[in-house]
């Protein structure tokens, strides 16, 4: 479970990037957060694993409290919590299995990472990774030969192999065509329903976090303006979000390809 209570964000420059934020996320739900550019998605998603951290408030998951780890407690925290970032964060030039394998890296000791050394059980679990998200048949194409829908499953396996309670994603699709980004959301909501593994998804269509989406809310100048079922999302409540202008359709974006 992720509870937020009261949490905030000034940032160093007195911005602030949340402002006093209550959020309680249960195990297995699926999650997506919307809102204008610079309302405070990624602020908010990336205090869950502390990449950032809060400046007020709680915040506690899965019974720890982030805002205190540090050092080896927070290295061991972040296992549990898979990160999928808009440009995948792959090595374009290694094979698709050495990026999923590279996703043990921070638990290895040195000299394996060294030899690049990797047990039978890491490598059966990368391909299992890769077969989760139907792509095991590019495990040894380089990632640069593949297309964007295919590079983002190389990033959702690599995180799954780490078996995550928590996938936080930051604009995941934000740089696919339509038909893939469907297909890349579609992959997430398998792994939520198969795995009961939490997702948190940041996403600037919002017709997708509609249609994927169990629960949204919706971030505005950094304070929570809804939060609740996907399917009771209505236009009026959009544009509360959005300070009614218009958000990002699926529709303008097939017109621009
Ligand atoms: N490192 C930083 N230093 C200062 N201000 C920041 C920093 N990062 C973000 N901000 C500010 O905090 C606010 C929230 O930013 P954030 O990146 O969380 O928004 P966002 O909703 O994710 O936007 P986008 O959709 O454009 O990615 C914005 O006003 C932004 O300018």
């Amino acid at each position: 479970m992720i509870e937020m209570k009261g949490v905030s964000k000034r940032y160093d420059n007195g911005v602030l990037g949340l402002n006093n934020i209550d959020l309680r996320i249960e195990q297995g739900e699926f999650v997506g957060i919307i809102g204008l550019s610079g309302a405070g998605k990624s602020t908010l998603i990336r205090t869950i694993n502390k990449m950032i951290d809060t400046t007020a408030g709680e915040l506690v998951v899965n019974e720890v409290d982030v805002t205190q780890l540090k050092g080896k407690s927070l290295r061991q925290f972040r296992r549990q919590v898979g990160m999928i970032f808009q440009g995948f964060n792959l090595v374009t030039r290694a094979k698709v299995v050495t990026n999923v394998l590279n996703g043990f890296v921070p638990d290895l000791p040195f000299w394996r990472v060294l030899l690049g050394y990797f047990t039978k059980e890491e490598e059966l679990k990368a391909l299992a990774a890769l077969d989760r998200v139907g792509i095991l048949d590019k495990a040894f194409t380089r990632v640069d030969q593949l297309s964007g829908g295919q590079q983002q499953r190389v990033a959702l396996a690599r995180t799954l192999a780490q078996n995550p309670g928590i996938i936080l994603a930051d604009e995941p699709v934000a740089s696919l065509d339509p038909v893939t980004a469907a297909v890349v959301m579609n992959d997430f909501k398998k792994i939520n329903q198969a795995d009961n593994i939490s997702i948190l998804i940041n996403i600037h269509h919002v017709e997708l976090a509609l249609e994927y989406c169990d629960r949204i809310v919706g971030i505005r100048d950094g304070q929570i303006v809804y939060d609740g079922p996907s399917d009771q999302v209505t236009e009026s409540i959009l544009d509360q979000i959005y300070k009614g202008q218009k958000p990002d359709m699926v529709e303008e974006m097939v017109g621009e390809v």
